[in-house]
């Protein structure tokens, strides 16, 4: 087929750049972070940590956006808004912000994409990060952005993601995951002591191992998912980069599966997939990793299962999980609730409608496995 024919090649192509360019600003602020500034970090209302790179992330990505598929018509459901940032006493906050973006867009022409004539102002970055306040739904199209997501990975020195989908009429079409701290399989793994090295990529960050991250993405009906290393600074990949195609783990006994959960309890029932993984013969101890990271991994054939249980009261949002679905179910894997159902992006920000969890699997022979055993368990629970 001819590449104008192909519906959404525009909006890959410039969904994978602007991700290169987000992964790039956030290992620039990771380092600074780890060494330096503690201070860059906030709480939000509900405790979870925000810092100057979701913000940067969210302005350069939508700047970018709105450059390239015009500010009035494009849509963009984000994470972050501009509260915190708009307070007088952050002032010093956005100024980092505003330094930020407007670093990681000057070197927007090395990915192919523009620079601002002149540098952005205050006012134009906040306009940036506010912009992006659409609530989604079924009609039209819509960017969904998750612009540092596992923060806690990130504050941390350990695995993020930056995330970015398209929805258009209720359905994700493009999907596109920046893992700066997660190298391309190929150039990390020898073929021995295979699990022991994926679970020390996933789980122990060492300096020397970790400069390769990668980005990874996909299109809807594609049957297809892309993996491509990052851009270095040191210009040991020059853009056009080069992509290797992933996917799933072939791997379909229970005993020789992987399976991946969020590291913060209070983000999955630990206790409840233990169970699952025990009735389902998973022997396997669980890989505990930050982010989306965790659908890279499954969609990498790194890992076979990823599960998350959250409270009972607590709604998934779809910036969460937008573009890790899709570059899972493309490379070949199952993605629903723990009913079976598959997940509905059309209905605004949330996951309505989602039946306990989120289940996630290399092949539908595990996957049938463990909503089975969902579905034994569920009254046992105390969730
Ligand atoms: N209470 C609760 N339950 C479930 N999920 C929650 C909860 N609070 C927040 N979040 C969302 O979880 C996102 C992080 O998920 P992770 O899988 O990375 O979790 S973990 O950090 O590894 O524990 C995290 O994404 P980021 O905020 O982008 O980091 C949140 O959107
Ligand atoms: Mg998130
Ligand atoms: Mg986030
Ligand atoms: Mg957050």
């Amino acid at each position: 087929m001819m590449e104008e024919e192909v519906k959404y090649s525009k909006e890959l192509d410039v969904a994978v750049r602007a991700v290169h360019m987000a992964c790039y600003l956030c290992q620039r602020v990771q380092k600074g972070l780890i060494t330096t500034s503690p201070d860059q970090v906030k709480s939000k209302d509900d405790d979870s940590p925000v810092t100057v790179a979701d913000w940067s992330v969210q302005a350069t990505v939508s700047w970018i956006l709105s450059e390239c598929f015009g500010s009035q018509s494009v849509s963009i459901v984000a994470e972050e808004d501009v509260q915190t940032l708009s307070k007088a006493d952050s002032a010093g906050l956005l100024e980092m912000v505003i330094t930020t973006v407007n670093e990681c867009l000057a070197i927007a022409p090395k990915f192919g994409l523009k620079s601002p004539d002149e540098a952005l102002g205050a006012s134009q970055v906040l306009e940036a990060i506010s912009r992006c306040n659409s609530n989604g739904g079924p009609v039209g199209r819509h960017w969904v952005l998750d612009p540092v997501d596992g923060t806690l990975g990130f504050v941390r020195g350990n695995q993020y993601a930056v995330a970015l989908a398209l929805i258009d009429c209720g359905q994700v079409v493009i999907g596109v995951l920046g893992c700066p701290n997660y190298p391309m399989k190929k150039e990390w793994l020898n073929n021995h002591e295979q699990h022991e090295r994926i679970v020390s990529k996933l789980s122990s960050p060492g300096p020397d191992l970790w400069e390769e991250g990668s980005v990874i993405y996909t299109r809807k009906g594609s049957g297809e998912a892309w993996v491509q290393p990052l851009v270095h600074s040191d210009k040991k990949f020059e853009w056009p980069n080069f992509a290797k195609k992933v996917q799933v783990s072939r791997i379909n006994d229970p005993a020789l599966a992987t399976f991946c959960e969020p590291v913060e309890k209070a983000n999955s029932d630990h206790s409840f997939t233990a169970g699952l993984a025990h009735s389902v013969g998973l022997r396997k101890q669980p890989l505990r990793v930050y982010s989306m990271v965790k659908y890279a991994a499954i969609a990498q054939g790194d890992a076979e299962i990823f599960m998350k249980f959250a409270k009972a009261g607590y709604k998934e949002k779809i910036w969460d999980h937008a573009a890790g679905v899709l570059i899972v179910q493309e490379a070949g894997g199952v993605v629903t609730d723990a009913g079976g159902r598959s997940l509905d992006f059309s209905r605004g920000i949330y996951l309505e409608g989602l039946d306990r969890g989120i289940v996630t699997c290399s092949g539908i022979s595990l996957h049938e496995k463990i909503i089975g055993a969902v579905y034994a368990s569920w009254d046992s629970s105390n969730l």
